[in-house]
């Protein structure tokens, strides 16, 4: 592990991980709201929504700051598989599981942004991914007419093969430099049909997060931060393409979270 890194944070244990990761997510939120008045971000399905949940369904210092303002949150999804939304495989059914429908409702209730569910069945997720790209013009363009959306916050997961979002190593989706949101068919995890925001578009946020848990990722981790060995790596791209703004919360165990 390259112990030491600037933009790595290591925990012994899930839970010391979800109270940094609150603290980041909600400086995040701080400074989105100061800027534009809602707090747009996308998050990753695999394992971030389960951590997300346990670091946001904490019980907050009652200060601004520490609070959760979901009512003024704005929820896409880093990447999505072409399935109907209450099906196992679905990121969208696993944030609503794992967070959004456990959230008090004093808190307020996001805006989630999933994909199209008329568009699901058809053959080539493409219609899916221009769909979802509308989805993100109408946010992000309409209002700051923008070549490139900037998200406040990118939360990602890495995949054992270094995969992030659904860019997949070696995938033609790595080269991709116009469209924001891209259909990948033929993923090597399944299901192979899925949707992904690219990396121009992940690399702009504001700020990025990746968020592994357990001690299976350390092998992979290690890759990413060896730039000769990991530099074609879709993780260790985005961290190439991102500076300073990216960082990795990284923990050993995988705690048991219940609500
Ligand atoms: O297939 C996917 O995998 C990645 C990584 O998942 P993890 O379980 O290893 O955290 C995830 O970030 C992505 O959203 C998902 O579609």
């Amino acid at each position: 592990m390259a112990t030491g890194h600037p933009n790595l944070h290591s925990f012994a244990s899930s839970d010391e991980l979800a109270t940094q990761l609150r603290s980041y997510v909600l400086r995040s939120q701080t400074s989105a709201l100061a800027r534009h008045g809602t707090f747009r971000l996308a998050v990753s399905g695999g394992s971030l929504p389960t951590v997300l949940a346990k670091a946001l369904l904490a019980t907050s210092n009652g200060s601004p700051e520490d609070t959760p303002q979901f009512s003024k949150w704005h929820i896409f999804f880093a990447d999505e598989r072409a399935v109907p939304l209450d099906h196992e495989d679905s990121n969208y059914r696993l944030l609503n599981d794992e967070l959004v429908s456990k959230i008090p409702a004093e808190l307020g209730t996001p805006v989630i942004h999933p994909i199209d569910k008329d568009h699901i069945e058809d053959d080539d997720p493409q219609e899916l991914a221009d769909l979802y790209q509308e989805d993100l013009m109408r946010e992000f363009a309409a209002k700051d007419s923008v070549k490139v959306p900037a998200f406040d916050l990118i939360l990602l997961g890495c995949g054992p093969d270094g995969h992030t979002c659904s860019l997949f190593p070696g995938h033609a989706l790595l080269r991709e430099k116009d469209a924001w949101v891209a259909a990948e068919t033929n993923s090597p995890k399944p299901p192979p049909k899925r949707i992904t925001l690219t990396l121009p578009v992940v690399t702009h946020a504001f700020n990025i997060a990746f968020v592994a848990t357990g001690a299976g990722k350390k092998d992979i981790l290690k890759q990413i931060f060896d730039l000769e060995e990991g530099s074609s790596l879709p993780s260790a791209l985005v961290n190439q393409g991102a500076g300073d703004k990216w960082m990795v919360f990284h923990s050993l165990a995988v705690g048991v979270f219940e609500v």
